[in-house]
């Protein structure tokens, strides 16, 4: 038994999860008429109602007790602190200093990492400016109309999903691309359409090294100076990383290099200069409102006491499920178009932050940890796998997002997107019960054997648990506040299960073996260093290579 199973609340939960499984949302909202009251927050605008979910009063505060028991709020403050607790890399995890709007510092190794991150913000709002104005020139005096970010992982994805989410707010004369996949479809196909000389490339890498990301940066270099010359490039090219020297021997100048530091982990790096595309897409004031808005839940996350702390019952909620009630899997469905890409985000944070195995002092753990994330955009998902979370065998708990105002409203499409998500999570909790079918079926004047063969499958067993998350318009404020909640949520049930939220040393092993089979795909040598299957595929792959005879 691991400390944390062993913990009272841990086996009170345990104790507690077998009279719950018994029971049905349905009867649980007809007990209470408060229900809804008792299970909902409220910040500012932003309403966290989780009163669908398959809890009691009891359940919560054993949830609560579990959360003090495993120290989150010591480890919380641990964060915030500067201390490092990314201990397999010995480093400080401060996101939260990128989007510090308060004038109080934050420590690393004794010194204020805050001037740092001010004067990096500040670059990027002068770059940003000249870019935007027209002022930044490329090599033949054009100005710039595309920026092309080349990068992956926490590189591309919070960008990407942060632009297309603030997409009401972009210019459409400064359009942003995102190049990450090695696959070359991906890089040719954007530079397609583009001129090089109005072409703005980013290459965003905390590392510098990763090789997607140098082989797509190489590629795209290629592609500017065969157009413009050599000399274009300091016009063309500006980087993003942690990494000066390896920027300098890529060949971008170090002036034109965006800096972040160590203790910005690459999933928890849109606050920083990694968010450059999104400054360049917005402009700075709105990517300054996105921090206040994530420093708004960091306050709220820090202060608020836990039962009404968004992303401590968030992420208890969470554990619930996982440990308690055995699911492993939760779905992101956010009703607002804008948010396509919130899924895909969040499965690099959520899933490269608690997809591990062993707790931080490398014992092994003996508990479920994090979920699989994914999700799609409502209503596409109804038309697709809501099939499955209504009547499947998995227990799936949902996040349903959404927005009370469109930004782009158009006759009654918006009444018409919330009307579903307030039918789903309506449908998913109360289901319809047998005799309610068969009471439809007989008006429909159905009667007899036929409708007796129909009722099982017009069952719906309900008793699905959602959380709504309700907020009046996705700003950038809101936008901003959302994503904090999720990392923080995250962040919550890493200290539960005494993971190191911070590393992400299951992504090596792969990168490693790509770089010795590369040269073995390239030559022509019998393969015989891996197992038969590998061997095979790889002589195979050369075989179908051969020019046809
Ligand atoms: O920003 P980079 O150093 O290029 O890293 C890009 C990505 O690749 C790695 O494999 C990690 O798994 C990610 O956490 C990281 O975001």
């Amino acid at each position: 038994m691991t400390t944390l199973t062993a913990l009272p609340a841990w086996q009170a939960l345990q104790a507690h999860s077998a009279a719950v499984r018994s029971l049905h949302l349905r009867e649980l909202f007809a007990q209470d008429p408060e229900r809804f009251n008792r299970f909902s927050i409220r910040l500012g605008d932003l309403l966290l109602d989780y009163s669908k979910h398959r809890i009691t009063a009891e359940t919560m505060m054993l949830l609560l007790d579990l959360a003090r028991q495993a120290d989150v709020e010591g480890w919380r403050n641990r964060m915030f602190a500067g201390e490092k607790i990314n201990t397999t890399e010995n480093r400080a995890v401060l996101h939260v200093a990128l989007r510090n709007r308060s004038d109080q510092p934050i420590m690393v190794d004794g010194a204020d990492v805050m001037p740092g991150v001010m004067a990096v913000l500040e670059r990027m709002r002068q770059f940003s400016e000249r870019v935007r104005s027209g002022e930044w020139r490329g090599a033949t005096g054009e100005i710039m109309t595309d920026v092309v970010n080349i990068g992956i992982g926490g590189s591309d994805l919070g960008p990407l999903m942060v632009c297309e989410a603030l997409k009401p707010y972009q210019r459409t004369d400064l359009r942003p691309h995102f190049v990450s996949n090695v696959d070359a479809a991906h890089l040719t196909h954007t530079l397609a359409h583009l001129d090089p000389a109005r072409t703005l490339f980013i290459v965003a890498s905390k590392t510098f090294t990763t090789q997607e990301t140098m082989t797509n940066a190489a590629s795209a270099r290629v592609w500017l100076t065969g157009a413009l010359g050599e000399e274009a490039v300091a016009k063309h090219f500006v980087a993003v990383s942690t990494n000066a020297a390896e920027v300098a021997r890529f060949g971008i100048d170090t002036a034109n290099m965006f800096e972040f530091w160590d203790w910005v982990g690459g999933r928890y790096s849109v606050w920083s200069a990694v968010g450059l595309p999104i400054v360049l897409a917005v402009g700075f004031d709105r990517f300054r409102e996105l921090l206040e808005g994530a420093h708004e839940m960091d306050r709220h996350f820090r202060t608020a006491p836990l039962d009404q702390n968004l992303p401590v019952i968030m992420g208890l909620l969470g554990i619930w499920y996982r440990n308690f009630l055995g699911a492993s899997s939760l779905a992101l469905l956010p009703y607002d178009q804008h948010l396509h890409r919130f899924a895909a985000y969040f499965q690099q944070g959520d899933m490269e932050s608690n997809g591990k195995s062993v707790q931080r002092d490398g014992s092994r753990v003996d508990y479920a940890t994090g979920p699989i994330i994914w999700g799609e955009p409502g209503t596409n998902g109804q038309h697709a796998f809501f099939q499955l979370l209504h009547q499947g065998t998995e227990l799936i708990p949902a996040d349903f997002l959404a927005a009370a105002e469109s930004q782009t409203p158009l006759g009654d499409h918006h009444e018409k997107l919330l009307a579903n998500f307030l039918a789903q999570t309506e449908a998913l909790a109360f289901g319809k019960t047998e005799s309610e079918v068969k009471a439809e079926l007989q008006k429909r004047g159905l009667s007899g054997e036929a409708r007796e063969a129909l009722v099982p499958h017009r069952i719906f067993e309900g008793n699905r648990p959602t959380t709504s998350i309700l907020y009046r318009k996705l700003t950038p404020h809101r936008l901003g506040s959302l994503i904090a909640l999720y990392e923080h949520k995250i962040f919550v049930q890493g200290a539960i299960w005494g993971i190191n939220s911070f590393d992400q040393w299951g992504v090596e092993l792969g990168k490693e073996l790509a770089s010795r089979i590369l040269p073995e795909l390239q030559s022509d040598k019998p393969v015989t260093s891996h197992d038969s299957s590998t061997n095979g595929l790889i002589e195979y792959i050369r075989h179908l290579r051969q020019p046809l005879q």
